[in-house]
């Protein structure tokens, strides 16, 4: 798990530095609505995961807690914040 969220963050870095027009990650650095693109995402997606939860539906819930972690890793780096600042976080709560 470490190695796939350090891989997917270090492609979200990339993407913020190169801005392919073909990345949903990089519309996400250049949206209009600034960084309330992302946080509106992660509102929608925290209620759908509530929803999937209710609904038992455990497929659902995979499928929206990786949205979740996704739109959570690219407020991290649009805030210039490192993966290592979650995971100091974690390992200080254990
Ligand atoms: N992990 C993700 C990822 N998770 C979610 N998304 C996008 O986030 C959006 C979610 O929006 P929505 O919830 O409206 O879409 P949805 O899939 O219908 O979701 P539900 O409504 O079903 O919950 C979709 O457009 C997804 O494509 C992601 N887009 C990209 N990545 C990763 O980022 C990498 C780079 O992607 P690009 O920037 O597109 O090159 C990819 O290789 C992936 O590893």
């Amino acid at each position: 798990m470490d190695e796939t969220l350090e891989e997917l963050f270090a492609v979200i870095e990339d993407r913020k530095e190169t801005l392919p027009e073909d990345s949903y990650t990089a519309s996400l650095f250049t949206h209009e609505k600034g960084e309330n693109a992302v946080l509106e995402k992660l509102g929608e997606e925290a209620t759908e995961l509530v929803l999937a939860a209710k609904d038992d539906d455990r497929e659902e819930i995979a499928h929206e807690g990786a949205d979740i972690i996704y739109h959570l890793l690219v407020l991290l780096a649009m805030k210039d914040m490192e993966l290592s600042d979650l995971e100091a976080e974690l390992e200080a709560r254990r």
